[in-house]
């Protein structure tokens, strides 16, 4: 059982027991260079916070959303601490992914939540992002009954520490609830096949089973309709070495196996 998962309960007295976990409608992983684990259940979008200090990297916030893409879950980008000076840089980062069509909102969670919550309303939302970034501020102030800590961060080391250390499901309304879950500094996708992982690029999807060869790497072989798309302007070319350099992973680790 994890995080968000449905469950039916038999009173017995006082006390209630779970007799059965209901089938889920996504099942969201995590790797590291050991094992994978189960982070959340019945998960309908994601929401990576991110933050213009301390500085956060776009490949863990791209990797997240693979990881949703590959379970048909959606994505959203939150960048907190919109008060800070330095905003319009982490925007300008982030364009990698809102010209693909990830959505963004800006907020300061100290100062105002209320411009996320449209984008809650009807789903189950995991939260999700590097220490630091502001995730417990958030749910401070979302949840305010929920009494979390909230860590004050080392500016000098550029990181931030970890406050929260387990995943828990906040109800927003009787249609919306949010999962907050411990900040990260890793995320592989060694659960991700090759074929899994191309489709998690949303932007490759239409060219996807159209290269010349139909076990194409997208790396150098002639009539790849992948890299076509980059040299036509239509994908980014720093999203096509993210996928190379994932796939290379992923082959190292099933080398290891
Ligand atoms: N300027 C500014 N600072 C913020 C904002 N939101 C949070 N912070 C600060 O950012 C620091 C980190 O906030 P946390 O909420 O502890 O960060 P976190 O992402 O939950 O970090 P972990 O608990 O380590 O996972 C704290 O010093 C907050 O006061 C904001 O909107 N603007
Ligand atoms: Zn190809």
């Amino acid at each position: 059982m994890v995080c968000g998962d449905r469950v039916t309960v038999r009173r017995d007295g006082k006390a209630g027991v779970i007799e059965a976990v209901l089938p889920r409608t996504s099942l969201l992983y995590r790797s590291d260079a050991f094992k994978t684990k189960a982070i959340a259940a019945n998960v309908t979008q994601l929401a990576v916070v991110v933050a213009a200090r301390p500085s956060f990297s776009l490949e863990l916030v791209q990797r997240c959303i693979l990881a949703a893409e590959e379970q048909g879950i959606s994505s959203l980008l939150v960048l907190n601490k919109a008060d800070l000076p330095e905003t319009p840089a982490a925007h300008a980062r982030l364009a990698l992914l809102t010209r693909i069509g990830y959505p963004l909102v800006a907020l300061s969670a100290l100062a105002d939540v209320s411009p996320l919550r449209p984008a809650l309303h009807g789903h189950t939302t995991l939260l999700i992002g590097q220490s630091g970034m502001g995730k417990s501020t958030l749910v401070n102030t979302l949840f305010p009954d929920a009494g979390m800590a909230t860590a004050e961060y080392s500016e000098a080391l550029d990181s931030g520490r970890h406050t929260t250390t387990h995943t828990r499901l906040h109800r927003l309304d009787a249609e919306s609830a949010v999962i907050d879950s411990p900040g990260l500094q890793e995320f592989a996708l060694q659960h991700l096949d090759a074929g899994a992982l191309a489709h998690a690029f949303v932007e490759f999807r239409p060219y996807l089973g159209q290269c010349r060869f139909r076990d194409c790497r997208h790396e150098s072989e002639p009539g790849c309709r992948i890299r076509e798309a980059v040299q036509a302007g239509e994908i980014d070319s720093s999203r096509l070495q993210l996928f190379q350099a994932l796939r290379r992973l992923q082959q190292a680790a099933a080398q290891r196996l």
